[in-house]
């Protein structure tokens, strides 16, 4: 029977430390009315009644909601919005004469394939190949010629002491990047008595920008490499003394502004084939031309998936009710660019871009705008998985959830209906952790709880997502679908785990000052300094250290990974790359008018001129 408890019955139910650890919602549910009369008393526990008010749905349309103090992301809206991006772009290159012409290069370059000879010019086009962005043309031919290098290699008919620096550390490189082994022995040569690097390297600056660009490749404990690292880069620092080529000093300034194994792979090609292959001695103007062609018949296609993707993020209309949160999905989509950028994997790329939006919408929810109240009420609701759930919610998280939760269930209905496999409940539990991880974090923040940096990163190296969006867009990988290794990806191994733990201090790095501008809480730099006493910019130093020897062991994983696909493994590694691109200067994925904006354009919106 119903009947009217008492105000402050009621917030002894709420207040009470026993029931607060259960749910209360049975007990004050009945009581509409006295929740009514709360509605305008300003007291302690208001806006926990008012949440619990809203989950039974209780209170009147026009009963107001307390005043909650919401902070807000100040993020940068996106340059380039869904009209822009369905009426103003022309997509010239969609052309099928565009296509045509590009395919009677690809066989012009077949050709010239074949009658490379030598192994260190093959191993230089091989190179030149992967830097265009067209590598992905002549997977076969490009095996077959590291198979017949790699072969002569180990029965040591190559590379032996004629071989001169470059050529070794370019096939070191190579082979370590298609997974062949090879040890870090192969620079035996160019060391003397002590150990390290004879002096006399120093004035190669072909061969010092190859090593440095190889020693990035190396794993834990390989200490020639650690010295192939310093040497290099001290020599390629050093003042010349002597005139270089142009061509090296550009490769040089990018080798030191980034290495090549943390690039992506999209944006070094445009990078490539603007500033840096015309200047090259004996370069091919039909593989320039080609590239050139390629790209923009692959941007075109890039710009065909984002209209539909558009479309979709338009539908859901988050400006209206969550419009503190960021319009992330261009640069989503720039996300599942980076991680799967060849043309075959459409699928993938608009996955990644469709919950890599989601995610960080829910993120922001997080971080800059629910209550703790409400968020305890999300993050039920992603544990429950199910409608009835979704009642207990405001207005605004009832959107975000029900346009998540339709997502993650149409992209498990693809893969059933198109694959047969079901992904739903492995989806699903996804979700349920990743909320439990971003709770555990607002109620740090919300307590004004500091962690050590220990105990953010046991939390932190999974909050940043990329499990889940991994799994995502590995179920939409055009193979068919391996339940084996799906069950992998959920287990964590070690390869995901470092790759986690670099994007989550990337990350942190290049959103912390942000960040700490507007409160959220501490981050790994932060827990460095609160831990140690540091001053922040050698908490920065500590933390890249900690993305160095990451990378290290990351390396180590890869050589020895043999459950996943190489495929999958360099989805993986990609993703690691975006973050390096994005957070490099700052808040590339929050911030949309900087450095992000020209990438876009770039790599979206402006051909490269032929
Ligand atoms: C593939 C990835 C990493 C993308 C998911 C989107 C996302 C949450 C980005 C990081 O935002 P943030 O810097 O605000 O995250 P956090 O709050 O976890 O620091």
């Amino acid at each position: 029977m119903a009947y009217t408890m008492s105000t402050s019955s009621l917030f002894s139910v709420v207040s009470d430390p026993v029931r607060r650890n259960r749910n209360i919602f049975a007990d004050v549910a009945p009581h509409r009315s006295s929740l009514l009369t709360l509605r305008s008393d300003a007291t302690r526990g208001r806006k926990r009644l008012f949440a619990i008010a809203t989950r039974y749905n209780i209170l009147d349309s026009n009963v107001a909601a307390p005043v909650v103090e919401r902070h807000s992301g100040n993020y940068t809206d996106c340059a380039w919005n869904d009209d822009y991006i369905q009426y103003s772009m022309r997509n010239e290159y969609n052309d099928e004469k565009f296509k045509a012409q590009a395919e009677e290069l690809k066989r012009q370059v077949l050709v010239m394939l074949g009658r490379v000879e030598g192994q260190v010019e093959q191993l230089e086009l091989v190179d030149d190949l992967q830097r265009l962005g067209v590598a992905y043309h002549f997977d076969r031919e490009i095996e077959t010629m590291l198979n017949r290098i790699y072969k002569s290699y180990v029965h040591g008919e190559c590379l032996s002491d004629e071989a001169d620096l470059h050529s070794t550390a370019l096939a070191f490189r190579l082979f370590r990047q298609h997974g062949y082994l090879v040890s870090q022995d192969i620079f035996k040569l160019f060391l003397d008595d002590t150990g390290r690097f004879k002096p006399s390297f120093c004035a190669d600056i072909k061969g010092m920008i190859s090593l440095y660009e190889a020693s990035y490749l190396s794993t834990q404990g390989e200490a020639v490499m650690e010295e192939a690292l310093t040497f290099a880069t001290a020599s390629l620092k050093k003042p010349k003394d002597q005139l270089t080529d142009t061509y090296l000093d550009v490769l040089s300034a990018r080798a030191l502004d980034m290495p090549l194994h943390q690039r992506t792979a999209r944006s070094e090609a445009r990078w490539f084939i603007e500033e840096a292959y015309e200047k090259k001695p004996n370069m091919s103007p039909l593989l320039l031309q080609f590239a050139k062609l390629d790209f923009n018949v692959v941007q075109a296609m890039y710009l065909e998936e984002l209209r539909d993707l558009s479309r979709w993020w338009k539908s859901l209309g988050f400006e209206k009710d969550l419009s503190f949160a960021r319009d992330s999905l261009v640069v989503s989509y720039l996300w599942g660019i980076m991680a799967s950028p060849d043309p075959e994997y459409e699928a993938c790329r608009k996955a990644f871009a469709k919950i890599i939006a989601m995610v960080s919408t829910v993120d922001d929810v997080y971080d800059v705008y629910g209550t703790l109240e409400e968020l305890e009420l999300f993050t039920d609701t992603f544990k429950r998985w199910d409608i009835d759930a979704m009642k207990q919610l405001p207005h605004y998280m009832k959107k975000c959830y029900l346009a998540c939760y339709n997502c993650v269930n149409g992209m498990a209905y693809d893969v059933l209906n198109k694959k047969g496999s079901d992904v739903a409940l492995s989806l699903k539990n996804a979700w349920e952790i990743l909320s439990s991880l971003y709770m555990k974090e607002a109620r740090w923040f919300h307590s004004g709880y500091k962690p050590s940096l220990d105990e953010y990163m046991s939390n932190a190296w999974l909050s940043v997502s990329i499990p889940l969006c991994l799994l995502h867009g590995h179920i939409f990988d055009t193979k068919p679908l391996d339940g084996e290794q799906v069950r992998y990806l959920e287990s964590l191994p070690e390869i995901l785990k470092w790759s986690c733990v670099i994007l989550r201090l990337t990350d942190d790095l290049g959103t912390s000052p942000k960040e700490m501008a507007r409160g959220d809480n501490p981050k790994a730099i932060q827990c460095y300094m609160n831990d140690t006493g540091a001053l922040e910019q050698a908490a920065r130093e500590h933390v890249k250290t900690l993305v160095t020897e990451g990378w290290k062991e990351l390396n180590g994983c890869v050589m020895e990974e043999r459950t996943l696909s190489k495929a999958a493994v360099e989805r993986m590694l990609n993703l690691v790359r975006a973050g390096h691109c994005f957070y490099q200067h700052g808040d590339g994925h929050g911030v949309l008018d900087g450095d992000t904006k020209q990438l876009m354009s770039q790599l979206l919106f402006d051909p490269i001129p032929v």
